[in-house]
């Protein structure tokens, strides 16, 4: 049985489309505006075409699931929004947790081996004994109970099972099926060629893609990309021009279109009783939620014109977050908070982003090969790829396959990682360089310590660390499958950095998270986040960022970069940490993370207002970049200012830092003899020539050598 992708990455927005957001990270009104019309287009489409989703429990009733992929090439670059897929799991993103295999359908319908587990688990169920009364909104009081969290023991974490981290990470075993189809390639994701419109480079999309066609198609769909900013460029200048006056007539049209459909009468929002009456019974018809949230969409587009007299915008918004939960499967908790996020008609966008899988990636592994021979050797097996985009030279994305491509020789080989696409972002942003000393702080299944020893051509050092012990074992496996000679496993709870070891080049902190980024590949986020969830995550990564930073080499001459990310959307979890960062270490500033593309962090939300500085940070989005939600930071740590004894005296009692750094910085002198010796070692075990011992090891052997961290 073959494998098709179901879908492709979309064209991530480049920069001068994400600043198309206003000041507060969310799309301009006027962008919004002109989109608007379409996403309601598409809404309605898909609302009205669309199978039910979430049937209701007390009928028992299996929601039929069907993919929607969309043809009209401009409608799904911009926000597609197509329904459900039956989800059959298996890993997908090693990066991230061993992965699932949403991005695949059976070509020939025979069911899959399932891999189901949260990515997050594991990082989640470690808050169960962690306890206090925080409340993340007030932020004040927060951040003293911090204080009091940071001097407190390292707590005792709960890390999951070696079982259910096993199967985790297990690479996809697929049964053949049959070999793919170049024309049936759905439409493109990140920009590599086939979006190209003239019949010409029609005919050519349709032609396999061989290595000698490859770079031409990427160059063709580059042009494309251009030619569809440009296009957007306009349609934005032409949505200007017209102005809010044509959105209203527009919106009086489609009300005068839809009050006059079908039989179904005018739209009355449902009162406070008739909302208890409804929960009695077990809700409406699926239809009914439908029609319900198309028109509060509509009406809250325009409320000051559609909104029925006596009814107020909370209302509409109370009704449509509702239908949203049981729509879409939702807590009534997560769906407002996710809700909050967006405008309203992009609110809708990013939940139906997140029932539609996303594109199968995978990196090269450059320790081993060429992304080239890489892509010839699958083209080889029957793998229909391409390379992802030219902001990345080591991914490519899979549409379809005629072999498991988790268990190819080349897979087992390492020459690649499963991995998706948004998981490159952390790496590329922080940029480590050969010979330099990195911490991985929260690295299994590693995803991005193999990604970064490939950046560092096997040199210098990168100590992966997981809290998890179990998970480690995956990380371990990684880095040799991947040979990657300069990785160090270790498993601490990342709040004992530096005290473990300090004095690093450049830091990456890939936090655990509540992972409402991937609710995609795990759909039991939708309903088994709390409040109090997202106070102890935040509050964890709170400890995390500040011994993250602590763990950076001021002094470094190459570095002195964390990199903070996380693969969840929620301010709670990103902005509110790294601004909480920016306060308590005046030491550190962010700097810009050189990704060529995602939306500028929240300067303010609800009413919290952050270091002006976090728009530097990006946020990346299903429904706009089709990737993962994501979330990086980019922070340059610099010396310390001199501090009076009371300062010095809390910073160590902070996060058991100040002065740690120092005391257990490498040191290149003190490490070398240590360094020849074991390159002695190596070349002894191998029966080599063992070269005679040069001054520098001799006057400070290893055994008299005082002790690095
Ligand atoms: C998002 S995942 C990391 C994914 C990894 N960076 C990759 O690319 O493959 C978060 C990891 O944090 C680990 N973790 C949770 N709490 C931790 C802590 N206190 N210290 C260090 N690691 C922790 C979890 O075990 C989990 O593996």
């Amino acid at each position: 049985m073959g494998r098709r992708a179901k879908n492709k990455q979309g064209d991530p927005t480049p920069l001068k489309d994400a600043q198309a957001h206003d000041s507060t990270g969310r799309p301009s009104a006027k962008k919004l505006g002109k989109r608007k019309a379409e996403v309601q287009d598409d809404e309605r489409e898909t609302l009205s075409k669309r199978p039910m989703k979430k049937m209701k429990e007390s009928e028992g009733k299996q929601a039929p699931k069907k993919n929607q992929v969309k043809d009209d090439k401009k409608r799904t670059k911009k926000f597609a929004i197509s329904s459900v897929k039956t989800k059959t799991k298996e890993p997908e993103d090693e990066g991230e947790a061993g992965g699932s295999s949403e991005g695949w359908e059976d070509v020939e319908g025979e069911d899959l081996t399932s891999h189901k587990k949260s990515l997050f688990h594991d990082s989640d169920e470690e808050f169960a004994g962690f306890d206090g009364d925080l409340n993340e909104y007030d932020i004040e009081g927060a951040e003293d109970e911090d204080d009091d969290m940071l001097r407190g023991p390292i707590q005792e974490l709960d890390l999951g099972s070696e079982d259910e981290d096993d199967e985790e990470e297990l690479p996809a075993v697929k049964t053949k099926g049959q070999k793919s189809k170049q024309h049936e390639r759905p439409s493109k994701i990140i920009p590599t060629g086939s979006d190209a419109s003239s019949d010409e480079e029609d005919e050519d999309e349709e032609a396999p893609v061989t290595m000698a066609n490859m770079e031409a198609r990427s160059r063709a769909l580059d042009a494309a990309a251009v030619r569809d900013a440009d296009l957007d460029a306009e349609e934005m200048r032409q949505a200007e021009l017209a102005g809010e006056e044509e959105d209203d007539f527009a919106d009086a049209d489609m009300d005068a279109d839809e009050e006059g459909e079908g039989d179904e009468g005018a739209f009355q929002l449902p009162t406070a009783e008739e909302r208890e009456q409804e929960k009695k019974t077990g809700g409406p018809q699926v239809q009914v939620v439908q029609r319900r949230m198309r028109e509060c969409v509509r009406i809250l587009n325009n409320f000051r014109r559609l909104g029925a007299k006596g009814r107020s915008r909370s209302e509409y918004v109370s009704q449509l977050i509702s239908d949203i939960a049981s729509y879409y499967g939702y807590n009534d908790f997560l769906a407002e908070k996710l809700f909050q996020l967006f405008p309203v008609s992009e609110a809708i966008e990013f939940f139906e982003a997140n029932e539609v899988a996303r594109p199968v990636t995978i990196r090269t592994n450059t320790l081993r090969t060429r992304r080239r021979d890489l892509a010839q050797a699958l083209i080889n097996r029957g793998v229909n790829l391409e390379p992802i985009g030219k902001w990345t030279n080591v991914g490519l994305q899979v549409f379809e396959s005629s072999v498991p491509i988790g268990a190819t020789p080349e897979y087992l080989a390492g020459h690649y990682m499963l991995q998706a696409a948004s998981s490159f972002l952390p790496v590329i942003a922080l940029g480590p360089q050969p010979g330099e000393r990195v911490l991985d702080m929260a690295s299994a299944p590693g995803g991005k310590t193999t990604h970064m020893a490939a950046l560092m051509q096997n040199t210098g050092m990168v100590f992966a660390n997981d809290a998890n012990k179990a998970r480690t074992k995956s990380l371990t496996a990684n880095v040799h499958r991947l040979g990657c000679k300069n990785v160090v496993v270790c498993s601490y709870d990342g709040r004992e950095f530096p005290k473990v070891m300090g004095g690093f080049d450049r830091v990456l902190l890939d936090a655990p998270c509540s992972g409402t980024g991937v609710i995609s590949k795990d759909a039991s986020v939708k309903t088994n986040k709390s409040d109090r969830d997202f106070t102890l995550l935040s509050h964890l990564q709170k400890q995390l960022i500040l011994c993250a930073i602590d763990s950076v080499q001021p002094e470094s001459k190459t570095g002195g970069y964390l990199v903070y990310s996380t693969c969840s959307v929620t301010v709670d979890e990103n902005e509110a940490v790294v601004d909480y960062a920016l306060r308590k270490r005046p030491n550190v500033k962010l700097v810009e993370t050189g990704l060529e593309f995602g939306v500028p962090g929240f300067k303010s939300y609800r009413g919290r207002n952050f270091d002006p500085r976090v728009s530097m940070t990006r946020r990346f989005y299903p429904h706009v970049h089709n990737m993962d939600g994501f979330y990086v930071a980019k922070f340059k740590v610099e010396k310390r200012a001199k501090k009076t004894k009371e300062e010095g005296d809390a910073m160590d009692v902070d996060a058991g830092v100040e002065g740690v750094a120092g005391k257990f910085a490498f040191n290149d002198d003190e490490d070398r003899p240590y360094i020849e010796e074991s390159k002695r070692k190596s070349l002894k075990a191998k029966g080599l020539r063992v070269p005679p011992r040069t001054k520098a090891s001799t006057t400070t052997s290893p055994a008299k050598a005082p002790a690095a961290a």
